[in-house]
């Protein structure tokens, strides 16, 4: 990994990201989000799909930690499901590619320790994106480059309040390679402490770039009590 490619320790990460069902879908309008983020001082962006990437590359010069969400038929994990898919997403100019690192089956037929070294034969540094404190340990041993909360509580077996700073407490505790603090981390306050609980840095998508879930917000705390 080269130095521009690195995020600074301590820094702020937006994720960009808008699905075919939500109001902001387009590569476009990732591409905006992307400058408000760097003009609020993030110092990395994490977005969704190999044509997200092109346009957010071609909009601002910081790192991007990028993914693929796609669905394949019978299997339930959907963040980069295989090495293609990693590949393509590496190609569109994403500095880390972040992908599923939970145990579950891949539609490539390959477990995780396989796709982890195939990746970094490539050059291509790693985001494991984690359920539980097994898993993170597992994809550290395995050669990930760093080791993120982003699945704790979207597994079936590991539900739980969000943010989990307990477990990036864990982790940072135990692992070599720097934890991110990512997944449901919705004021500037929890996001300082997910740094104080030990997190490398931290990628905060929804409250920042979700405008339907965060009028959501709003609107359900003015409705107590009335
Ligand atoms: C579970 C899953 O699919 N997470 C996705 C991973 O890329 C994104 O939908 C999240 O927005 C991202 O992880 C940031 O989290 P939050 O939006 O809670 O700040």
């Amino acid at each position: 990994m080269n130095m521009t490619s690195m995020i600074t320790k301590g820094g702020l990460v937006v994720s960009c990201q808008a699905l075919q069902h939500e109001p902001l879908y387009g590569s476009q309008h990732m591409a905006v989000m992307a400058k408000a983020a760097l003009e609020g001082g993030a110092q990395g962006i994490r977005a969704n799909s190999p044509e997200d990437i092109r346009a957010i590359r071609q909009a601002v010069d910081l790192p991007i930690i990028g993914l693929w969400k796609k669905d394949y038929e019978g299997f339930d994990i959907y963040i980069t499901p295989t090495v293609a898919d990693a590949v393509a997403v590496y190609q569109a100019g994403a500095n880390i590619v972040a992908l599923d690192a939970t145990s579950r089956p891949r539609p490539d037929g390959l477990e995780l320790s396989q796709v982890i070294q195939e990746l970094k034969q490539l050059g291509i540094p790693v985001m494991a994106d984690i359920s539980t404190y097994e898993e993170g340990v597992n994809a550290a041993k395995w050669g990930a480059d760093y080791v993120s909360t982003t699945l704790s509580g979207y597994t079936p077996y590991s539900k739980t309040a969000l943010p989990n700073l307990d477990l990036v407490k864990r982790l940072t505790q135990t692992l070599d390679v720097p934890t991110v603090a990512e997944g449901g981390i919705s004021t500037p306050q929890e996001a300082k402490s997910a740094l104080d609980n030990g997190a490398y840095f931290v990628v905060v998508g929804s409250a920042i770039t979700r405008p339907q879930w965060i009028t959501a917000q709003y609107f359900s705390a003015m409705q107590e009590g009335s």
